[in-house]
C-alpha cells in the first residue's frame, strides 16, 4: 500500500505523540514515533526509508535543534520540521538557521501539518532524485578519463597534462578508434580554458561549402537558406576549444581558410566583409601520416607547421598490451553502472581472447566487442563465446608472429622483415622511435617498409 510517506515523531510528551501518530496515520502517513532525540537518532540511522522528521524544538534532553543538527551531519538530504511554542518566533528562525526545513506553531492545525510534511516529502524526494542524477553525470565523466597505465600510454597522459597548460596548437595522431577525440577533450578538461565550450567537428563528413559556413558562420542572405547571421564554430567556441577532427582529409581550398583563420585570429562570415575576432583553442587531429601527406602534395606544408606546435601520438592498442583489460574492465563497469547489472565481469578465457586478438580498430572496436558481450551473456560471466568471431578465434601465436622459438626457417631478409614489423608494432608505430630503437636512419626504414610494399597491418 502506498502512503504519504513515512514520518517520524519526536516529542517528550508521549500524549502528543499518540495524538499525531493517529492524526497523521488517518491521513495516510506511516508514523513512528520516539519520546527523545537520543532514542530517535538511532531510528534515523537505521531507518534508510523515512521521508521526514517532526520534532518537537523543547524537550527534556537534547532538542529538536540538536537533533536536527545530527540529522544533517547524517543525511542532509532527510528534511526535519520544528514544532515550536506559540510566540517564540525566534527559536523557529535559529532552527532554521541549525537545519530544520521548516517550522510549525502550536497549537497548530492537522491539515497545516499534513500539508508540510508532504511539501518536505516532495522536496526530500527531489534531493534524492537529484543526488542520483549527479553520481551518475560523476560516472559519466569518468568515461572522459583516459585509461591507460603502460609506458607508452602514461608518456601520452604526461604530454597531454604538460600541453594543458599552455595554448599552444596540438595536433593528435593515431589510427581510427585509438582515443584522439577523448585525448582531445582531456586535453579541454585540464587546461585553464575547462570551462569554455569544447567543440568538435569532423573535417570529413562535411562537403566544402557547408564545412566552410559551419566553421566560419555566415551572414544573412549569404545564401539560399541563410536567414540570418549565424556565428562560427571558431568563434563560437571562444574561450574554448575547437577539435578539428580529421584535418588531413580537409579539401586544400578550406587548408588556406583555415591556416588564415589561425594566423589571424580571425574570420570572416560567408557573405560577409566584417572580420570577427576569436579567443579559441584549437587542437586537430588525423589518423593519416600528415608529413607523408604533405610530401605527396595532398596537405599545405604552411597549414602543417601551424597545427604541429605540440604532437601527441596515440599508440595502437595492440602496442599497449598492458592496457586492453583495464581497458574492458572500465567498459564492462561502465555498462554494469549504467545497468544495475553490478556482476558483471569477465571471464578468465575471455581475458585470455581480448590479450591475444591484435584490436586493428583500436579502443572502439574493444568498447563494441565489450557491448556486444554483455548483450549476449547468459548470466554475468562474458564468455569467449560471446565475444565476435574474430575476437573469438585470436590466439597469442597468431597475433605475436615472434622471430624466435620458431621451427620455422626463414631467409635473412624475411626474418628482417618481420623483425622491423615487430619493433613498429611495439613502439606504437612511431617510425622515428623504431628507426631509433633499430639503430638505422628513418630515410633507410621507409626504403625498406617501401620495397616490402606490405602496410604492417598486414602482418598483425
Ligand atoms: N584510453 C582510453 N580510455 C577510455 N576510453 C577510451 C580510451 N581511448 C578511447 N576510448 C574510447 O574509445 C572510443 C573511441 O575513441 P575516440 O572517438 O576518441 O577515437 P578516435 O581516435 O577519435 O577515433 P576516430 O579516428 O575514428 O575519430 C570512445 O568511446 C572513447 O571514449
Amino acid at each position: 500500500m502506498s502512503t504519504r510517506g513515512r514520518v517520524l515523531v519526536v516529542d517528550d510528551d508521549p500524549s502528543s505523540c499518540e495524538m499525531l501518530d493517529e492524526a497523521l496515520s488517518h491521513a495516510g502517513f506511516e508514523v513512528i514515533w520516539r519520546t527523545s532525540a537520543e532514542e530517535a537518532l538511532p531510528i534515523v540511522r537505521e531507518h534508510h526509508a523515512l521521508d521526514v522528521v517532526l520534532t518537537d524544538l523543547r524537550m527534556s534532553g537534547a532538542s529538536g535543534l540538536d537533533l536536527c543538527r545530527a540529522i544533517a551531519e547524517h543525511d542532509p538530504a532527510l528534511p526535519v520540521i520544528v514544532i515550536t511554542a506559540f510566540g517564540s518566533i525566534r527559536t523557529a528562525v535559529d532552527a532554521i538557521r541549525g537545519g530544520a526545513y521548516d517550522f510549525i506553531t502550536k497549537p497548530f492545525d492537522l491539515a497545516v501539518v499534513a500539508l508540510a510534511l508532504d511539501r518536505a516529502a516532495a522536496h526530500r524526494a527531489m534531493r534524492l532524485e537529484l543526488d542520483r542524477l549527479r553520481s551518475r553525470v560523476a560516472a559519466e565523466d569518468h568515461g572522459h578519463l583516459l585509461v591507460g597505465r603502460t609506458d607508452a600510454m602514461r608518456r601520452v597522459i604526461d604530454l597531454i597534462d604538460r600541453a594543458a597548460k599552455s595554448d599552444a596548437t596540438v595536433l593528435v595522431t593515431g589510427e581510427s578508434g585509438t582515443g584522439k577525440e577523448l585525448a582531445a577533450r582531456t586535453l579541454h578538461d585540464k587546461s585553464p580554458r575547462a570551462r569554455g565550450p569544447f567543440v568538435a567537428i569532423n573535417c570529413a563528413a562535411l562537403p566544402e561549402a557547408l564545412l566552410e559556413s559551419e566553421l566560419f558562420g555566415h551572414a544573412k542572405g549569404a545564401f539560399t537558406d541563410a536567414r540570418g547571421d549565424r556565428p562560427g564554430l571558431f568563434v563560437s567556441a571562444s574561450g574554448g576549444t575547437l577539435f578539428l577532427d580529421e584535418i588531413g582529409d580537409m579539401p586544400q581550398g578550406m587548408q588556406v581558410k583555415v591556416l588564415r583563420a589561425i594566423q589571424e585570429r580571425s574570420v570572416r562570415p560567408v557573405g560577409s566583409d566584417r572580420e570577427i575576432p576569436f579567443d579559441t583553442r584549437i587542437v586537430a587531429a588525423t589518423h593519416r601520416d600528415l608529413e607523408a601527406e604533405v610530401a605527396a602534395g595532398r596537405f599545405r606544408q604552411d597549414l602543417f607547421f601551424r597545427i604541429h606546435v605540440i604532437e601527441i601520438g596515440l599508440p595502437p592498442l595492440r602496442a599497449r598490451g598492458g592496457d586492453v583489460l583495464a581497458l574492458a574492465q572500465t567498459f564492462v563497469d561502465r555498462i554494469a553502472a549504467r545497468t544495475g547489472r553490478t556482476g558483471l565481469r569477465l571471464s578468465h578465457e575471455a581475458a585470455e581472447r581480448l590479450l591475444a586478438y591484435d584490436w586493428p580498430g583500436n579502443v572502439r572496436e574493444l568498447e563494441s566487442s565489450i557491448e556486444r558481450a554483455v548483450a549476449l551473456a547468459r548470466g554475468d560471466e562474458l564468455r569467449p563465446e560471446d565475444l565476435p568471431g574474430r575476437v573469438r578465434r585470436s590466439t597469442a601465436s597468431a597475433s605475436d608472429p615472434d622471430t624466435s622459438g620458431t621451427s620455422e626457417l626463414v631467409p635473412l631478409e624475411e626474418m628482417e622483415r618481420r623483425y622491423i614489423l615487430r619493433v613498429i608494432r611495439a613502439v606504437g608505430g612511431n617510425k622515428k622511435l623504431a628507426a631509433q630503437v633499430l639503430g638505422v636512419d628513418r630515410s633507410t626504414l621507409y626504403r625498406k617498409l617501401d620495397r616490402w610494399k606490405a602496410p604492417e597491418r598486414d602482418e598483425a
